[in-house]
């Protein structure tokens, strides 16, 4: 795994240890779950924004944001990056067509 999402989610278990005027991410833990993901839910529409426009340098800029609040969501549920790099690993070389169909058999 690309060691900087890996050292973000370090940071990420070290800032539960802060209080909310210390850090950025302590104060998203301390707003609570729903708050995470009214900020993944913006992102999101940022970088769709973003895509649409065609601004290459918002597109990175909005998806970095986008991918940072997930990594805080993922640190607020006991969870980290490794879990859904595993999972991509997991589905790589797996054709999208073949994978939709098993999911229809076992979910
Ligand atoms: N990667 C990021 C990162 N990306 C985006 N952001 C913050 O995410 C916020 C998103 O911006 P918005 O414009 O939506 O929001 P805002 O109005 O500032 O924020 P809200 O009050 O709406 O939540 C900004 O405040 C950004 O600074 C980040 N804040 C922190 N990190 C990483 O997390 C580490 C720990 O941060 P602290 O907890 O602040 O020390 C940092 O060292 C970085 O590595």
């Amino acid at each position: 795994m690309n060691d900087v999402l890996q050292q973000l989610a370090d940071v990420l278990e070290q800032r539960k240890q802060q209080t909310a005027d210390q850090s950025y991410v302590a104060s998203l833990y301390a707003k609570g779950l729903d708050h995470i993901l009214k900020k993944i839910g913006e992102e999101a529409t940022e970088t769709v924004l973003a895509a649409k426009d065609g601004d290459k340098d918002k597109i990175i800029y909005e998806t970095a944001d986008l991918w940072f609040h997930c990594m805080v969501m993922l640190a607020d549920q006991g969870l980290g990056p490794q879990q859904v790099i595993s999972e991509l690993q997991r589905r790589f070389g797996l054709s999208g067509l073949e994978e939709k169909a098993r999911r229809g058999s076992s979910h």
